[in-house]
């Protein structure tokens, strides 16, 4: 028979083989599950053998390596090396095999398109009229221009109204002035925008006869098509190097008073007529459709990140053997060791709730994007207030999992031939961009607060279909019903009764006090102030109970007995440590017992040893591949000491036996001192 894990390869470390011999189920139909069937599995592996194939595809050498400038201009060969390519391997211009394709090509740390592809462009088919969309976009995905998205000034980030730049129509010659007025109205952050685009989505206040419209969008050229050179008016270089994505050349731009066309404003949803009307969006939150849809995918690609690094980790803990449990017995694996498990395990799972997660709401947003095609703009807020939420809560914990992992790898962990570096400086700017997570928990707050009001109102708001806020109109359990004798199926509704309860609790008691003060003369603007650690905790309340339930369904989902019976584990153990983790919040009404409350925690350490013979299996699952990986703890085959050695022979340092500073500096010093002994 078959071995139900298909990494298996002759040759490779034994210690791994046996792991993926102990797995009980087949890691191809739950590689099937997440990926959406056989197929798009299948092509997975036509792709990453298409670029093992095609050298030019691929890296020189290690770019840890490289300095920043060698690590750009590498990025930029296999762009376009990327691009010959793309139409032999990505079948159907297919997104998930774009990426996927892209991934296995370029490092995490960054690409010179990779704002055009994540910003620029569906900034372009957001919010542009038809007319702009047959100008632009053709040109914009064959790659004849690359953009990003420019809205970050040196002085204002999340306060969005008090940016700076200014776009004021000029009637007279038909076109808009882009200006900017101060140092701090400096664009500063903008992925890509120093050195590689020659376009940019620019954000500014629009003016109409002296009239402030508030900030909009346009489509700026910043350099000559031909020579590259930044346009008279435009100032414009890289703001230096970074915690991580160095690769990536994030800009600073200046205007003086640089025209543009009137027809560069993104039409789609506002607009300023030849005569200088203005005609404002059917929904003010229409214009977030990019950050909407950024956000949407963050979850999975964040989900993608901890699976990443779960795996790195998880496969070096099997093949890692230090210390011994039994005297006699030798020296176990470290991932033997209860610690390791308690440490690596909850990370996988919370890879795959993330990442099944992400998928639900990517799915959310396009549902949206065609409701708001025909006219409805009814939905948006919901996916604003959910994506607002997850965006936070998901970076948060995959920043704090990450790292997790990178410590389970002892030394190791920390050289960057973990690999785990460069996911966690990658992952953990998602904890600012698109938005930062302290901000996007009160946008999610504000949402709730217009159900808890309701709910206090006794008046359930009407929605076309269901909405996630719906639990809160529906009364739970006074008190909660785990540890009765139930099914699996009903201790994870029980999980789910409990994430509901605390939701429900954190909400109404943040809107209480939100009124009380508001009764105590204080400002609505000082209220809110003064109760916004409350409101963010309901807000992470509310965005647990929506990834739980999305995990749970994707799991109830799984069609295959022992895939389900394996991920049935993961998800319990996700939920009973999500449980564990406010386990103050359960006990401090008296839902939970404290009774109830050591039992999930010996819960969890049940799960830990069920999940055991499972580790391996279930994070080869995700089929990362080792280019993809880019790590030589993680490597398919287990083979990491002599590949260790390998790796740190790339370094500069080890070109010559002796460096000059030892003769410039350490030598004389240590001369000098030897003299005088
Ligand atoms: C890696 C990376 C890539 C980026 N890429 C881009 C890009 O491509 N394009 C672009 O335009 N920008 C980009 N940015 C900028 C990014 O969008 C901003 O940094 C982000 O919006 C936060 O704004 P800020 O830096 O001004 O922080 P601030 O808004 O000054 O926040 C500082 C602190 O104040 C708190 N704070 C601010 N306002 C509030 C509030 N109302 N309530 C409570 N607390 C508050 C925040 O929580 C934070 O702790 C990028 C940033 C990074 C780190």
């Amino acid at each position: 028979m078959a071995p139900l894990n298909v990494l298996i390869r002759e040759g490779d470390n034994p210690d791994l083989t046996s792991e993926r011999l102990k797995g009980t189920f087949s890691t191809e139909l739950l590689s099937e599950a997440i990926y959406g069937g056989k197929k798009k599995v299948q092509r997975r592996r036509e792709i990453a053998k298409y670029v093992d194939d095609h050298k030019e595809l691929q890296d020189e050498k290690p770019v840890d390596f490289m300095s920043r400038e060698e690590k750009i201009e590498n990025a930029a060969r296999k762009v376009v090396a990327m691009r010959k390519h793309y139409f032999n391997c990505v079948q159907n211009d297919d997104k998930d095999e774009a990426h996927y394709y892209q991934g296995l090509c370029t490092h995490l740390d960054g690409m010179p398109i990779g704002l055009h592809m994540g910003m620029f462009l569906p900034t372009l088919y957001t919010q542009t009229s038809d007319e702009q969309k047959e100008k632009w976009l053709s040109k914009a995905m064959s790659l004849g221009m690359i953009g990003t998205y420019a809205q970050t000034e040196i002085g204002h980030g999340t306060n969005l109204r008090m940016l700076e730049t200014t776009a004021t129509f000029d009637k007279t010659t038909d076109s808009f002035i882009l200006h900017s007025p101060t140092i701090s109205s400096t664009k500063w952050w903008p992925g890509n925008l120093g050195k590689s685009s020659n376009h940019s989505i620019v954000v500014a206040q629009l003016y109409v006869d002296k009239k402030c419209y508030g900030p909009h969008t346009f489509l700026v050229q910043l350099r000559d098509e031909e020579t590259h050179q930044p346009l008279p008016g435009i100032t414009i270089g890289d703001i230096g190097p970074k915690f991580g994505i160095n690769t990536i050349d994030n800009g600073f731009l200046r205007f003086d008073h640089y025209k543009i066309p009137r027809t560069n404003m993104m039409m789609g949803h506002s607009r300023v007529e030849r005569d200088g009307t203005y005609v404002k969006p059917i929904h003010d939150k229409v214009g977030y459709g990019a950050m909407v849809f950024v956000r949407s995918v963050m979850c999975l690609m964040q989900g993608t990140f901890l699976g990443m690094a779960a795996t790195i980790a998880t496969r070096y803990s099997a093949i890692r053997r230090q210390g011994v449990i039994n005297p006699g017995q030798g020296e176990v694996q470290v991932l033997d060791y209860q610690t390791q498990q308690h440490r690596l395990f909850p990370q996988i799972a919370r890879a795959y709730a993330f990442f099944l997660t992400g998928k639900h709401v990517r799915d959310m947003y396009y549902n949206v994007v065609q409701n708001l095609s025909e006219g409805n703009a009814d939905t948006l807020p919901e996916l604003h207030a959910i994506t607002s939420g997850l965006k936070s809560v998901v970076t948060h914990q995959t920043g704090l999992g990450i790292e997790q992992c990178r410590m389970a790898c002892g030394g190791h962990g920390y050289s960057q031939a973990s690999g785990i570096p460069m996911i966690y400086t990658v992952a953990i700017g998602g904890c600012t961009y698109e938005g930062e997570n302290m901000v996007m928990l009160l946008q999610t707050a504000r949402f709730l607060m217009r159900t808890a009001a309701a709910v206090r109102a006794n008046k359930r708001p009407s929605t076309k279909g269901p909405s996630q806020f719906d639990y809160f109109f529906v009364p739970g359990p006074r008190q909660c019903r785990l540890g009765q004798v139930m099914t699996e199926g009903e201790s994870v509704q029980a999980m789910i009764e409990c994430f509901e309860h605390v939701a429900k609790r954190l909400t109404l008691r943040a809107y209480d006090r939100l009124e009380l003060r508001k009764n105590q003369s204080r400002s609505k603007e000082d209220t809110w102030n003064d109760t916004a650690v409350d409101l963010t905790k309901a807000s992470r309340a509310h965005t647990r109970v929506f990834i739980a339930k999305a995990f749970a369904k994707a799991v109830a989902d799984i069609k295959d007995f022992a895939v389900s019976k394996a991920m049935t584990d993961l998800l319990h153990l996700y939920l009973t440590y999500e449980i564990v983790e406010i386990g103050t919040s359960l006990l401090e009404d008296g839902f939970m017992s404290g009774e109830q409350l050591a039992s999930t925690q010996k819960t969890i350490y049940d799960l830990l040893e069920k999940i055991r013979p499972n580790a391996v299996s279930l994070v080869d699952a995700f089929e990362f591949d080792d280019r993809q990986l880019h790590s030589v703890l993680g490597r398919r085959d287990g083979h990491v000491y002599e590949n260790l050695l390998k790796w740190a022979q790339h370094s500069e340092l080890n070109k010559s036996d002796v460096l000059p500073a030892f003769h410039k500096h350490l030598g004389p010093m240590m001369k000098e001192a030897r003299s005088k002994l």
